[in-house]
């Protein structure tokens, strides 16, 4: 039997199980199904997914995101603030200022740290990718997707698309609490119209600096929160003119907050905190 270090931690209820591959091995046809098991909340640890945190050539880390389903994504924000406190606490990095990479780019992370512990992470997200091809979306290759008609099953929404790196759309709702995230969410996130699936985030506004927000994730379904969704929830606020550019935005998901702004010069800056649950060994 093969057995395996691990710790779960999360970013605002966003769980997920971290494994140091500095000093773990694991055969890379393993990983999905690995991935799946460990997320098993009955036969597994339980968790949104599975996070590999790795040795780059480029960087002083890696991060590498599996969903619950075992697909690979490409960035994670709730994620990266949690790979940011792993390896400063861990004498990974020594400075509270470093780069991580990603499937989708590299980000710059800061951590705050109080008494040896990182509590809060800010992460520069870099741009946002607004072409329909880099969603991707079929369409238009050069076009955005702003506020435009989409029919499901028979009924009209108007839709806001957002790469961070991975898909996002967004439905704006009148009320956050009857969102239609387990109904809707999951029938577009397998849409066509997606080639590689979408990351499904519904919005309410409450003014032009505060947003509730709820997810369904491509991969994983219902988590309490998604950073890179939020993070595409401020940009599709602004270009929707709801919201201010180079503000701070308060986004309110099921889990708690994050402050993310779209700073002028066009990256997007993402600020909160980062967990540890526990550690442990999986059988597998
Ligand atoms: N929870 C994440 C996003 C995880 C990946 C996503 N489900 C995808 O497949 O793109 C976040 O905090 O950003």
């Amino acid at each position: 039997m093969n057995q395996l270090s691990f710790t779960k931690m999360h970013g605002l209820g966003n769980s997920y199980i971290y494994v140091n591959m500095f000093e773990e091995t694991i055969p890379e046809s393993l990983l999905s199904s690995l991935a799946v098991k460990v997320s098993n909340v009955n036969t597994g640890i339980g968790a949104d997914g599975m996070i590999l945190i790795c040795p780059s050539n480029i960087a002083p880390v890696k991060m590498r995101i599996f969903n619950s389903d075992g697909s690979e994504g490409k960035n994670c924000g709730n994620g990266l603030r949690c790979v940011a406190k792993y390896v400063y606490e861990h004498g990974i990095v020594q400075e509270p200022s470093f780069f991580i990479e990603t499937l989708s780019g590299l980000v710059k992370a800061d951590v705050t740290v109080e008494n040896g512990a990182v509590t809060s992470v800010t992460v520069d997200m870099g741009k946002p990718r607004l072409k329909r091809s880099q969603i991707p979306m079929v369409g238009p290759e050069a076009e955005q997707v702003v506020a435009e008609p989409f029919e499901v099953d028979g009924q009209r929404y108007e839709i806001t698309a957002v790469s961070m790196g991975n898909p996002h759309v967004i439905f704006y709702v009148d009320d956050i609490t009857t969102a239609p995230v387990t109904t809707l969410g999951p029938m577009v996130e397998k849409d066509k119209r997606f080639p590689e699936g979408v990351n499904v985030e519904f919005v309410e506004v409450i003014n032009d600096h505060e947003l509730h927000f709820r997810v369904w994730e491509r991969g994983s379904g219902v988590t309490q929160a998604c950073g890179t969704g939020a993070c595409a929830a401020v940009v599709a606020s602004v270009l929707n003119g709801k919201t201010a550019r180079d503000k701070e935005t308060i986004v309110h998901l099921a889990g708690g907050d994050l402050i993310i702004t779209w700073t002028e010069e066009g990256n997007i800056r993402m600020t909160g905190p980062a967990e540890t649950i526990c550690t442990g060994v999986y059988y597998y």
